[in-house]
C-alpha cells in the first residue's frame, strides 16, 4: 500500500473544522446564483486566485464575504453534505465541526435555519457514510462580549444538539479573558468548551484559555512552544491540539511546510492531532494536511498513527466508542504499517 493510499484510508476523527470554510468556490456560484446574489468573481479560479493570505485577517475578510452566498436551510444543508461528503472519501468516520452563527445572523439569516440546515446534513452524513458528527457553536472574538451572551441565548432551543461553544476570528487584540463570563455560562449549561489560542496570539493567550475559559481542547496551539513551562504544562494535563497544518502555511503561521512544528509537538508529548480548518481556502481536507506534513517533516506509519489515535483520544465522544474507533485503528494499523 502507497503512503498516500494509507493515510487515505487511516480511520480517524476531524477536530476542527469551520463548515463555512469547507464552502468551495463552485458551490459559491451556484448559491450565488440560486439566491440571486452578486459576488466580485468573474470565475471559479478568479475566486481561488484571491486566496493568497498575508495573514488571518486576510482570510477572514475574505471567508465573511464568501458566506453571504449562505441564505436558506437548503443552502446551510447543501455546504454539510459536501464537506461530509468530501471528510468521508478520507477516512474521516467522526467529525467535531465549527460553524459561526453571528456571521449568519448579524445579516439577517434566522439561527434556526443555519442550525436546522447543518443538522439535516449531519443526519445524511450517519446515513450515507456511517460518520458521526458534533457540533461546536463558536463566538467570534472580535464581537463583543454581550454579543455572544445573545448567541448563546438564541441556542438555547438547541442546546440539546450542540456539544461544545468555540472561540475563533480575529485572535491579536481579542484576549481570552473577553469571554470568561460567557464560556462559565455555556459551562453552566453543560457544553464543552474549545478555543483557539496561539494561532497568532501570544502564549499568554494559551494561558488564559487554560485558566480563564478552563477549556477542554485547545485549537492550534502553535505559540505554546515559545514557552516551555505552558508547553510542559499542556503534556502534563494531557490536552488536545487540533493543528491544521496546510491552514498554518497559508495564514504564514509557519514560512515553509518544512518548519511546521508537528514532529516537536509530539516529542514534547502533546496530544497534537491533524485537521483542516478551512479546507477550501487553505488547499487541502484533511489527509492533504496529513500527507503534507508526513512530506514536509518525515513523519512515518507509526507517527501517523498516533496522530489518528490522538484524534479519537481528543473528541467528545463517550469512552466507549473512543475505545471501538481505535480497535479499528490499531486493526488498520496492524495489516498495513
Ligand atoms: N484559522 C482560523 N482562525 C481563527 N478564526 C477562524 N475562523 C475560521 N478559520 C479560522
Ligand atoms: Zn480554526
Amino acid at each position: 500500500m502507497t503512503d498516500h493510499d494509507f493515510i487515505t484510508g487511516l480511520p480517524k476523527a476531524e477536530l476542527h473544522l469551520h463548515i463555512e470554510g469547507s464552502l468551495e468556490p463552485e458551490l459559491m456560484f451556484a448559491l450565488a446564483e440560486r439566491n440571486r446574489i452578486t459576488i466580485p468573481f468573474a470565475t471559479v479560479e478568479a475566486v481561488r486566485a484571491a486566496y493568497d493570505f498575508s495573514n488571518l485577517q486576510d482570510f477572514l475578510d475574505i471567508y465573511y464575504a464568501g458566506a453571504n452566498v449562505l441564505q436558506t436551510e437548503q443552502d446551510f444543508r447543501d455546504l454539510a453534505v459536501a464537506y461530509f461528503d468530501r471528510a468521508a472519501a478520507d477516512g474521516v468516520v467522526h467529525a467535531e465541526i465549527m460553524f459561526d452563527p453571528q456571521t449568519h445572523t448579524d445579516r439577517g439569516i434566522a439561527f434556526g435555519t443555519v442550525i436546522a440546515g447543518l443538522l439535516a446534513g449531519m443526519a445524511d452524513a450517519e446515513t450515507r457514510h456511517s460518520m458521526t458528527s458534533k457540533l461546536i457553536m463558536s463566538f467570534l472574538r472580535h464581537l463583543d462580549e454581550e454579543a455572544a451572551f445573545a448567541t448563546l441565548a438564541a441556542a438555547e432551543p438547541w442546546l440539546d444538539r450542540i456539544d461544545a461553544v468555540g472561540l475563533d476570528s480575529s485572535e491579536l487584540g481579542h484576549p481570552p479573558e473577553k469571554f470568561a463570563r460567557v464560556f462559565a455560562a455555556a459551562r453552566g449549561k453543560g457544553l464543552r468548551l474549545v478555543a483557539h489560542a496561539g494561532e497568532e496570539g501570544p502564549p499568554d493567550y494559551v494561558r488564559q484559555a487554560l485558566d480563564l475559559l478552563d477549556i477542554d481542547r485547545l485549537d492550534h496551539g502553535n505559540r505554546s512552544l515559545e514557552d516551555p513551562v505552558l508547553t510542559a504544562r499542556l503534556a502534563r494535563i494531557g490536552m488536545t491540539l487540533t493543528v491544521c497544518p496546510l491552514s498554518n502555511l497559508k495564514l504564514c503561521v509557519v514560512r515553509d511546510m518544512a518548519e511546521h512544528p508537528i514532529d516537536r509537538m509530539l516529542k514534547a508529548g502533546l496530544r497534537a492531532t491533524i485537521n483542516s480548518d478551512d479546507p477550501a481556502y487553505f488547499g487541502g481536507y484533511i489527509a492533504d494536511n496529513y500527507r503534507a506534513v508526513a512530506m514536509a517533516r518525515g513523519l512515518d506509519r507509526n507517527d501517523l498513527a498516533l496522530l489518528a489515535r490522538n484524534s479519537f483520544l481528543g473528541s467528545f465522544l463517550p469512552d466507549d466508542v473512543v475505545a471501538k474507533h481505535l480497535a479499528t485503528l490499531d486493526t488498520y494499523v496492524g495489516a498495513n504499517a
